[in-house]
């Protein structure tokens, strides 16, 4: 059969969308998904995402990482597939839909490329000796590091993903240091097994494990850049629990085609 894609990234977190309303797509053949993020031999992408039709939402997010396997939230995800239900006519400006961690609801700019999404309230974060431990819909470890331009965030983040505390249920990596009025991030991510441009729930995790950490409360917001661009992180913190999370961001159409498949 023909698939109709479409590829979008958000900072650089790239993904392949597929208007699925219709249920053309048998999504459940993890070879296939593999090999059409594979980039080399598919189209490419950190992860493939269906928009499926869902009864009391506006539509549904099914996520895939880069290895073909379901996995929990994609913050950069669901920002491009915002920007993807706005082109397609599915939503308007403000949208509600459904993705595996819960209801998200989400604002699209005038101009359809920048979304502001709401992510899950978060209550709780773990010290793994010098890093923070959290689940901002996935789970990820925050590291400082110095000379993070330079540092090889493939291998340590290779090795603490692989270390024995996380390797069975894998998590994602996350080094930071100070930058500017904010932080600058470079993640290793589960699924995709590798470094990417961005990672929506990682640069979340990052905003809320320096407020804890310089024991910020109110209303804060962090801006955080990536290798893929700007992002930014707006939240409550009343010294227990995160609440009103927002990841804001640019999320881009790239190009679209088609695929024998
Ligand atoms: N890139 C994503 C995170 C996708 C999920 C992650 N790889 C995992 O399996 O936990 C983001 O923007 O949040």
């Amino acid at each position: 059969m023909k698939l109709h894609f479409y590829k979008y990234q958000g900072a650089g977190n790239d993904f392949i969308l597929v208007d699925n309303r219709q249920k053309i797509v048998n999504h459940h053949n993890a070879q296939l998904l593999a090999q059409l993020c594979d980039r080399r031999f598919g189209i490419g992408g950190d992860g493939i995402m269906f928009l499926q039709a869902k009864e009391g939402y506006d539509f549904e997010m099914v996520y895939y990482n880069a290895d073909g396997q379901p996995s929990s939230m994609c913050g950069n995800g669901g920002r491009c597939i915002v920007a993807f239900a706005r082109f397609l006519g599915v939503t308007g400006q403000e949208t509600e839909f459904l993705a595996v961690d819960g209801p998200h609801h989400a604002k699209i700019s005038e101009t359809g490329d920048w979304v502001s999404l709401q992510m899950i309230d978060v209550d709780t974060i773990h010290k793994d000796a010098d890093a923070y431990v959290l689940n901002t819909g996935s789970p990820h470890y925050v590291a400082f590091a110095d000379n993070l331009q330079d540092k090889n965030v493939f291998a340590d983040g290779h090795a603490i993903r692989n270390n024995d505390t996380y390797r069975a249920n894998g998590i994602n990596v996350n080094f930071v240091e100070p930058h500017r009025e904010g932080y600058f991030v470079r993640t290793f991510e589960r699924g995709v097994e590798d470094e990417t441009y961005a990672c929506g729930t990682g640069v979340t995790a990052v905003a809320l494990a320096m407020a804890k950490h310089y024991n910020k409360t109110g209303s804060i917001e962090t801006p955080i850049k990536v290798l893929g661009g700007d992002l930014n992180i707006r939240f409550n913190y009343d010294g227990n629990a995160f609440t009103d999370i927002f990841l804001e961001g640019p999320a881009k159409l790239v190009f679209e085609g088609d695929l024998e498949i």
